[in-house]
């Protein structure tokens, strides 16, 4: 029987990989062989490459920078290359079936899927499409997405609302395991802070400003991103981590309200877990505003908080917090509404419907 074959592709921050990386175990387990193309320094290097049974292609790649710089002019030639790497991997893996996360790696991969003509399926996480997707929906086959509101960014006839693909892992947090990590005590609640898969600087600095009066309130634990873990700080009630890989379930399990950015997969990992959260969206000077608009979606239907960058001061901060632990028992009415568990088995439905060669 031909063996199935799938590649993977994602990648620039986590938030394009752990999607996949919540689909790969399924794709193992029934037997399929598994490719990942990402970048040469990236993270989803570091989160893929170790994987038994998944080989990485590391390949050549642009950037989307916000400022001018000689890189700029670089980028298309990347991007060529990238797109002549991946044309030489896809043909000689000969997968049946690509599945992209987004981010600027998966432009190469998208272009060279149309050359080899292997369909190619993108999820699209955010409200509002990012540029590295906007590049490849005309060479995709399908287009997923998260929210229901994006389908109106979408094309009409490619594209299919099917929410957050979430880790199984995550529902299979041990609250006990979560307090003993931190050492912490079931007697006061937890506040976990979590500035995206790479943290911060802000929401650090506002946090560690605000310690004294926040710790009276909650025990903290702080993902801070790499590099930017205080360690000057030692306070009782108080830990940081740069970024948490394996036990990210059992310190969610432990938590009783989330103060987050706005990226939509750990967003949406809240909702599932059904935890008050107050959101501090990234603003229109550092990004395109995706964070924004996915944070509004979630006020207007009361899953979450939402207080401004330009807003946010120590002041602001404590008192946003004391709403959300007062307000808990609504966002959390609101929080159940939500139905996560069946997206994954479409995704997992419409790759399988859409592979080549069947
Ligand atoms: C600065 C930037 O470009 N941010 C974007 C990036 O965010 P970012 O990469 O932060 O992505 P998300 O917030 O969507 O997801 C982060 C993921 O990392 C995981 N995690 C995080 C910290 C940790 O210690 N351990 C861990 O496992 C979270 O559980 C989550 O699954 O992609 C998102 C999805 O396209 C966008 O909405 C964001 O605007």
């Amino acid at each position: 029987m031909k063996k199935k074959r799938i590649l993977f592709t994602g990648g620039g921050t986590a938030g394009h990989v752990i999607v996949n990386l919540a689909l790969i175990p399924v794709f193992q387990r029934e037997g399929w062989e598994i490719d990942y193309i990402g970048s040469e320094n990236g993270i989803e290097r570091k989160l893929i490459e170790p994987l038994d049974g998944v080989t990485y292609y590391p390949i050549s790649t642009g950037k989307l920078r916000r400022y001018m710089s000689i890189e700029n002019i670089k980028d298309p030639f990347k991007v060529l290359k990238g797109t002549f790497q991946a044309w030489r991997i896809i043909g000689s893996r000969k997968p049946q079936i690509i599945f992209s996360k987004g981010g600027f790696v998966s432009v190469p991969v998208i272009f060279a899927s149309r050359l080899r003509r292997v369909p190619a399926v993108i999820h699209e996480s955010d409200y509002t499409p990012g540029l590295a997707n906007k590049l490849a929906f005309p060479f995709a086959k399908k287009i997923l997405a998260t929210f229901s509101e994006t389908m109106a960014y979408l094309p009409e006839k490619k594209a299919e609302h099917v929410g957050a693909v979430i880790r199984d892992e995550l529902f299979q947090g041990n609250k006990k395991t979560g307090l003993d990590i931190c050492g912490f005590t079931a007697e006061k609640p937890v506040l976990l802070i979590m500035g995206g898969s790479g943290g911060s600087e802000k929401i650090n600095q506002a946090v560690r400003n605000s310690l004294p009066k926040l710790l009276p309130l909650f025990q903290i634990i702080h993902i801070c991103g790499h590099g930017k873990k205080d360690d000057s700080i030692q306070k009782q009630g108080y830990i940081q981590f740069e970024y948490v890989q394996d036990d990210l379930n059992h310190l969610l399990a432990a938590t009783d309200f989330v103060l987050s950015r706005a990226g939509a997969n750990a967003i949406f990992e809240f909702l599932a877990l059904q935890i008050p959260m107050l959101l501090i969206p990234l603003s229109r000077e550092a990004s395109r505003g995706d964070q924004i608009v996915n944070a509004h979606s979630f006020r207007k239907k009361n899953y979450a908080l939402v207080l401004e960058e330009e807003d946010l001061t120590e002041e602001t901060l404590i008192q946003h917090l004391s709403q959300l632990k007062e307000e808990a028992t609504f966002y959390k009415q609101h929080q159940k509404t939500y139905q996560s568990e069946k997206t994954r088995d479409r995704v997992i439905e419409i790759i399988k419907e859409n592979r080549k060669d069947r």
